[in-house]
């Protein structure tokens, strides 16, 4: 039986993994996360995901390696985390009373396969004022988050509708990603 490593510091993605029941291991390699522009965004986040799943991977040959990217993107806009709380700001601005597209992407690694896959859920914000994105930004959730806003936290309250995986919108698309990862078990069997 293969072990997993979750190759990543999101403790979202953690905990949803644990969630899940799996038992794994977190290894994180630091890289630098470069988006490409001249492929399909879909494409661009599973390459990122892609990217640090084998910089785990190439360290740990016998591991089933999980890594996974997330980005927000407003029409031809996209936002990863923001830089700073001036950033956020601009992000939140720009997301208020529209709808915009959460884009997680997914890579699983083993020595023997390798699997990429996105996922895609609309976000609908109603509109927020500079007041809310004030207090927001001084509760300091937004920083670490793509898009500058968790919608499993205090940031619930800008969404006025949802379609699609909610679970990609927190970090990590776990119902497919336990469907890849069962085909990685009858692999290894
Ligand atoms: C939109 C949104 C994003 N996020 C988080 C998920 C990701 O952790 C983060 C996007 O940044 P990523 O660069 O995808 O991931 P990360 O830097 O947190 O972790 P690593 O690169 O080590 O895997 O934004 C939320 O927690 N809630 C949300 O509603």
């Amino acid at each position: 039986m293969r072990t997993y490593i979750l190759a990543s510091r999101s403790p979202r993605r953690k905990e949803l993994l644990e969630e899940m029941g799996l038992s794994f291991t977190v290894v994180s390699m630091e890289i630098e996360e470069h988006l490409r522009t001249d492929i399909d965004l879909t494409k661009a986040v599973e390459q990122l995901a892609y990217e640090k799943a084998e910089a785990v991977a190439r360290c740990h040959p016998d591991s089933i390696v999980i890594g996974a990217d997330t980005v927000v993107a407003l029409g031809a806009q996209v936002f990863g985390k923001p830089k700073d709380e001036m950033q956020a700001r601009e992000m939140l601005r720009a997301l208020s009373g529209k709808r915009h597209q959460v884009i997680g992407g997914v890579a699983v690694l083993s020595a023997q396969q390798q699997v990429t896959f996105s996922c895609v859920t609309n976000v609908r914000f109603y509109p927020i004022s500079e007041t809310e994105i004030t207090d927001y930004i001084r509760s300091g959730e937004p920083m670490d988050k793509a898009g500058a806003y968790g919608i499993q936290g205090l940031g619930k309250r800008f969404v006025e509708g949802i379609e699609g995986d909610y679970f990609n919108v927190v970090g990590l698309p776990v119902s497919r990603l336990l469907r890849v990862l069962a085909g990685f078990e009858t692999e290894n069997r």
